[in-house]
């Protein structure tokens, strides 16, 4: 089994996981409260209130867990698409693999991420959510006092179930959105590179701004019903699950509720995965 993409996977990860952060933030408070105007409101008040360090928090798990996620997405997509096809990664530039079979090894990849992120996700999504500034003398405590805080918190207070709130909704957005993630990268880069040849690194930064882009645009409706759920049982259990928190949702906001952070998790996802998919393909060419 060729380890390369696990690590390719893992650096590509980090990378595009620092760059978008911000962005990520601004997107779980507008998807959770409902006391921010719009994205503007959101990085004044953040800005104002918390100062530029508000837009880092809940990022140091991420930074931690992005080896095993994106290593896991990577490795698993690419190992499944040489057990569906019998080609290596570079073998499929000469060969390229069906559509299906693209969308197959993604969904495989999607599914199984899903699992080893919900609990990182979990107690990033909790840490963003905190509105308090950096401790002074005097000012209201957070809830959380960091990530391994938050985690014994939710293990103790939950047990180990807990550590998976919203995981269901987790895996229902990104298996199939990461079928479509590596089928339009794949599409594109198809369509743009001379027959057998590597894509060029504009046509990689492209293809894999455009992959974020489709893959977030369509994970949108089921990443507001993730972040909702994550956020439940903090004071009282609202949502009994996942079709529950869909249809009061819908009825106390209406259908625009799906589409909650869609412009900024669009404006995030075209340089996020512009650079991950370039580092991924240089850290491949250059391992041979
Ligand atoms: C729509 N979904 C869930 C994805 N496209 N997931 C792949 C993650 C890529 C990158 N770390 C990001 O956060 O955009």
């Amino acid at each position: 089994m060729p380890v390369e993409e696990f690590v390719a996977g893992w650096i590509s990860g980090a990378v595009g996981l620092v760059l978008g952060h911000p962005f990520d933030t601004v997107k779980v408070r507008l998807q959770t409260q409902t006391t921010y105007r719009g994205i503007a409101d959101c990085m004044v008040r953040i800005y104002r209130h918390e100062s530029l360090l508000g837009f880092f928090k809940g990022m140091s798990f991420p930074i931690a867990s992005i080896a095993v996620v994106n290593s896991v997405l990577f490795g698993v997509y690419s190992n499944a698409l040489l057990l569906l096809t019998a080609t290596s990664h570079q073998e499929r530039r000469a060969q390229p693999p069906s559509y299906m079979h693209i969308f197959l090894a993604g969904c495989t990849g999607g599914f199984l991420q899903a699992y080893f992120l919900a609990p990182f996700d979990l107690i990033k999504v909790r840490l963003q959510n905190q509105t308090e500034p950096r401790a002074q003398p005097g000012s209201p405590q957070p809830r959380y006092h960091g990530p391994m805080h938050c985690a014994a918190s939710i293990f103790q207070e939950e047990g180990p179930r807990g550590l998976f709130r919203g995981a269901w909704a987790l895996t229902l957005r990104d298996t199939p959105t990461l079928g479509i993630y590596f089928i339009t990268y794949e599409g594109l880069c198809h369509q743009y590179t001379p027959e057998g040849q590597n894509p060029s690194s504009a046509t990689v930064l492209v293809a894999g701004g455009f992959a974020g882009i489709a893959s977030w645009v369509t994970a949108t409706p089921l990443d507001v019903i993730k972040s909702r759920m994550q956020m439940d049982g903090l004071r009282r259990k609202v949502y009994r699950g996942v079709l529950d928190c869909m249809v009061s949702s819908v009825r106390q906001e209406g259908l625009g509720v799906f589409f909650r952070g869609l412009t900024i998790n669009s404006a995030r996802a075209f340089p996020v995965n512009a650079v991950t998919f370039l580092s991924y393909e240089y850290l491949l060419r250059w391992w041979g």
